[in-house]
């Protein structure tokens, strides 16, 4: 796998200065609020898990990290710039929920489009060809290279998703449910590749995510319940805050909590 080494402008990887800064975060979609007041970082160079049940806002927070998310208020700060800032755009890598793959394209025709597209012209065919066999490689598909995209598992389209949102070597990768749906054998090997790419590298990567099991294998987590973050912590420190075995534990005790305060909050209006 190819290093990555960040570029000199980058701001040194410190508490004040991590990869995503949230502050009075909200986002209304339609006639409702679906993110309210998110406080939250997210560190660089390591795996932060989105966890929390369906519905709860993670696509539309990661939308909003990515940039493509509307009626944003507040502060979301990525990477030293405002979220969506034209200067990000090479830095992020996305995937959707939806892998965009061609089915009738091969996995090398598919990231070879995507690289003209990223990165377009004659005189950087040679650069492109040369990131195309490093993603593809990256993901473990060399050996598919020239099989069409129709014909593959649902976890190697999810990883030629994946190589696609590696092509630029980006600095932040923003992964939504990227195991959903696959076998438990998939869902590690996965998993082991996230945490290759963010220790060779020292990338970023935002992981969305409602089975549990996954918070374990991250470095840091951010629970979200009903458009609000319930916690932002280690999974250790959330085990060890709330006496818990699991992470799933925890979380269902941050739920009782929550609900215990806010019928508090009712009773005493
Ligand atoms: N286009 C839209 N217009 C209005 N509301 C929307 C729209 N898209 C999503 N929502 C609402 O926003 C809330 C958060 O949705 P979001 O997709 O961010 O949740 P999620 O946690 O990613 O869910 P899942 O795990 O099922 O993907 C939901 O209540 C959803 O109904």
């Amino acid at each position: 796998m190819m290093n990555y080494s960040p570029a000199r402008s980058d701001p040194p990887d410190t508490p004040r200065n991590p990869a995503i800064r949230a502050d009075a975060l909200n986002v209304i979609r339609g006639t409702r609020q679906v993110l309210r007041d998110l406080d939250f970082t997210v560190p660089r160079g390591q795996i932060t898990g989105l966890l929390g049940p369906s519905g709860c806002g993670k696509t539309t927070l990661m939308r909003a990290i990515v940039g493509t998310q509307a009626k944003v208020t507040g502060t979301l700060d990525v990477l030293g710039h405002p979220a969506g800032h034209p200067a990000l755009r090479t830095r992020i890598g996305y995937v959707t929920q939806a892998p965009s793959v061609y089915d009738d394209l091969t996995i090398s025709q598919n990231l070879a489009y995507f690289a003209a597209i990223l990165d377009p012209g004659h005189a950087a065919a040679d650069r492109r060809h040369e990131n195309v066999t490093r993603a593809i490689a990256d993901v473990d598909l060399t050996s598919h290279a020239d099989a069409l995209a129709g014909n593959l598992s649902g976890g190697q389209r999810s990883r030629v998703s994946l190589a696609v949102a590696l092509l630029g070597t980006p600095e932040l990768l923003v992964l939504d449910e990227p195991t959903v749906g696959l076998d438990p054998v998939l869902r590690r090997d996965l998993w082991n590749l996230f945490h290759d790419i963010a220790a060779s590298r020292g990338a970023t990567l935002l992981i969305s995510s409602h089975v549990m099991d996954e918070a374990e294998r991250c470095h840091r987590l951010l629970l979200m319940r009903e458009g609000r973050i319930l916690a932002d912590d280690t999974p250790d420190a959330l085990r060890t805050r709330t006496n818990s075995e699991t992470v799933e534990a925890a979380f269902l005790h941050l739920v009782d909590e929550a609900v215990a305060a806010a019928r508090t909050k009712e009773t005493t209006r």
